[in-house]
């Protein structure tokens, strides 16, 4: 087993030393969006490719407090799997994640995993596909599910029970407009994977669970194509596929520490013999949106059940984008301007004791139906201190929210999310395992 170099740098662009940093993707929005003023034809074809160039050379580190793939700008790509470990063997485990965490930071830089060109005689180590393609921002969060401290029969299996969080074991409880496929749910051992390019990403998700073959099964997977949510205020808002900005007041990387501290990163005291501190929560619900029959609302429908205006994403109580809602203020009929089950009313962190959460989702679309309806939705992805106190209880509210006619939500999942690798460590969640 090789040691892994680690990068003291936040994130780098190598090609030609350029630094961009969080702008890089405003950057690219820019000059794509032709917010720059880029005139068509050959200069706006040469500025477009040359954005998209540095975009593929952008790399993060796998060290720090956290790990990356959280407050990481987010990216248009989204790969994520869950796996079933098919050992008991507890050097078995750790093994696997040492070799994860490897090809993790290997893939980041942009390298290929191992031998793919010495020997033509063996299958290569690296499945290919993204070679020459560079590091393309990608990132690679790993998370544990609470069948990894206890498998569904109540066996400890690798001695680590006793350090499973009550807000993990808790889980997330049934809730309204739900249709879940177990075999979409949860899992022992999750990874999301995030880059700037879709082969990037895919390839990360090939390379791992190659890797895994006989100690990590594939339990499910799960492509996003189109974030749904901003992490960083340089980034311009996405939208969903209802058409509507989404992001807008989320937690962004450049909110106080104090902020990130109270709602998104496992603090001291949290957690038992404080291994996860400086980790977070995923929380995940794949949510398929009825497109055909929410099209047919006409707009001002739309935006009541949403409550903010669907062209600038301003609350309906007026201002911009960036303006906070003003729940108390009425229209001439009396009525709240933004309606009480409208879903931004419903959500917003005043009617959730305070409650936020980092939202990280992705839009996907898988086909159609047999009657010609589109299968598409939102993969929703939060990342929170405590699922019980900043997700579920707004999960639960939206029992009352008009939006939740036009949904389904078909999967879901929760897991706690180890903090980012320190200097001499050597695998991501080794405080679990000493
Ligand atoms: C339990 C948490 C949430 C689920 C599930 C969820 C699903 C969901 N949301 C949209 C569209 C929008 N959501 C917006 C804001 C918003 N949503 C949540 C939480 C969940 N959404 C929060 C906490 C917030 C922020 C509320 C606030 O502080 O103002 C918005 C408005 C724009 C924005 O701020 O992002 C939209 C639009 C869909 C389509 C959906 C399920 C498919
Ligand atoms: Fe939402």
């Amino acid at each position: 087993m090789q040691t892994l170099t680690g990068k003291a740098a936040a994130y780098k662009i190598s090609r030609r030393g350029m630094l961009l940093g969080t702008g890089a993707i405003a950057a690219l929005g820019a000059a794509l969006g032709g917010a720059g003023g880029f005139k068509a034809g050959h200069s706006y074809g040469v500025a477009k490719a040359q954005v998209e160039a540095d975009v593929m050379q952008i790399s993060y580190p796998i060290r720090g407090t956290n790990q990356p793939g959280i407050l990481t700008p987010q990216q248009q790509q989204m790969h994520t799997a869950a796996y079933t470990i098919t050992t008991d063997r507890k050097e078995s485990l750790i093994r696997l994640l040492k070799q994860w965490t490897l090809a993790a930071e290997r893939m980041m830089n942009g390298e290929l995993i191992g031998q793919y060109k010495t020997f033509r005689d063996v299958p290569p180590d690296d499945t290919g596909e993204a070679d020459g393609l560079g590091p393309a921002a990608l990132t690679v969060t790993f998370g544990f599910g609470k069948t990894l401290f206890v498998t569904e029969d109540g066996k400890d299996r690798f001695g680590i029970k006793h350090k499973m969080p009550k807000e993990l074991a808790e889980g997330i409880h049934r809730m309204a407009a739900e249709k879940l496929d177990p075999n979409h749910c949860d899992g022992d051992v999750v990874i999301q994977v995030c880059s700037e390019d879709p082969m990037v990403a895919l390839h990360a998700i090939h390379n791992l669970t190659r890797i895994g073959f006989g100690t990590a099964s594939l339990k499910w997977s799960q492509l996003g194509y189109g974030r749904t949510s901003s992490t960083s205020t340089a980034q311009k808002t996405p939208r969903n596929l209802f058409g509507f900005k989404d992001g807008t007041n989320n937690i962004k990387a450049q909110d106080p520490q104090s902020e990130l501290n109270q709602h998104l990163w496992i603090q001291p005291g949290d957690t038992p013999s404080d291994w996860a501190v400086g980790g977070s929560y995923l929380c995940v619900r794949k949510i398929k949106q009825f497109m055909e029959v929410w099209d047919e609302l006409v707009l001002s429908e739309q935006e009541a059940i949403i409550g903010r205006n669907k062209i600038t994403g301003a609350p309906l109580s007026g201002g911009d984008e960036f303006t906070q809602p003003d729940f108390e203020k009425k229209g001439e009929d009396g009525k709240p301007l933004i309606p009480e089950d409208s879903h931004v009313a419903v959500v917003h962190p005043s009617h959730n004791s305070g409650a936020r959460m980092l939202r990280r989702g992705y839009n996907y679309m898988e086909g159609n139906d047999k009657l010609g309806r589109l299968e598409g939705g939102l993969f929703f992805v939060a990342y929170v201190r405590n699922p019980q106190t900043n997700f579920v209880p707004v999960l639960a509210n939206m029992v009352g929210d008009a939006m939740t006619e036009y949904l389904q939500h078909v999967a879901s999942g929760l897991w706690i999310i180890p903090p980012g690798l320190k200097d001499g460590q050597d695998y991501v969640g080794q405080t679990l395992f000493e």
